[in-house]
């Protein structure tokens, strides 16, 4: 579904690569995230994905498509196959729940009555029936991300990129759009996720990728944050002691 091949990608004033050689292979309904410390290039990969950016050298393909060769007048659809999510939601302020997800079949020339039909199903997915008149600031943070995954959802994409999502929310919110995109992955979406967040990489023991100053230092199935054994906070976790407390 995704697919790099010796990608590179430097930027007019960047003094080294933002990517450096990059090969990858995303298949069809994988669940991925995508690690690495700040500046590692995680957004940068997930812009080349969307045509946001051009690689300088190197291959990307979507969906069996080399982007570099799509037409600018076609990027549009790659941007339907594309659904994407970001860590500041990026909802439009003046539309409601229902206006801003239906906003995304509009803008690709759904008709009115497939936008009022497929509108407050995906609403119901996402759990916000009930919400749809309110304007995103009547909203927390927790239930803008599901507006803006509902968004992103709705043209029902071959792949979701997600960067950050669950950087502006409590843990608990954090989780709870986790099990979201989970759902949505098990819709049929590949889902790509660039994280800070360790926890909940550690919890999911998915396949990681995780670049480090623009390369690709690890590619792990059941993966955790950082590399090596994973140890989730969890009391049945945790070693027996023998009777009368001395560790063994
Ligand atoms: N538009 C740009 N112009 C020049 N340099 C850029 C641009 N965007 C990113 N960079 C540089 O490219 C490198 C990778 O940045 P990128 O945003 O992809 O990292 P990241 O891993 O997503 O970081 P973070 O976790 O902080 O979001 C950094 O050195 C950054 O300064």
């Amino acid at each position: 579904m995704i697919r790099l091949a010796s990608v590179t990608k430097r930027y007019a004033t960047g003094s080294r690569p933002a990517l450096s050689d990059v090969t990858l292979e995303i298949g069809v309904g994988e669940f991925v995230f995508l690690v690495g410390p700040s500046g590692s290039g995680k957004s940068t990969l997930l812009r080349l994905l969307l045509r946001e950016e051009r690689a300088t050298a190197g291959l990307v393909e979507v969906a069996g498509r080399d982007v570099a060769r799509i037409p600018d007048r076609r990027v549009p659809q790659l941007r339907r196959t594309v659904g994407c999510v970001f860590q500041d939601f990026r909802l439009l302020p003046d539309r409601t729940v229902a206006g801003n997800v239906a906003f995304a079949l509009d803008v690709v020339g759904r008709p009115r009555h497939v936008v009022r039909t497929v509108v407050p199903e995906v609403l119901e997915l996402v759990g916000l029936a009930g919400k749809e008149k309110r304007f995103p600031d009547e909203l927390s943070g927790g239930e803008q991300q599901r507006v803006a995954i509902a968004r992103a959802f709705v043209g029902r994409p071959r792949v979701l990129l997600a960067d950050e999502p669950t950087g502006n929310l409590d843990p608990a919110t954090g989780s709870e759009i986790m099990e979201l995109l989970e759902d949505v992955n098990q819709a049929g979406t590949t889902v790509l996720m660039a994280t800070h967040n360790a926890g909940l990489v550690d919890a999911m023991r998915r396949r990681v990728l995780e670049l480090d100053a623009g390369t690709l230092v690890r590619d792990e199935r059941r993966g955790g944050y950082d590399a090596g054994p994973v140890t989730i906070p969890d009391q049945r976790t945790e070693p027996v002691r023998p009777a009368g407390g001395a560790a063994g």
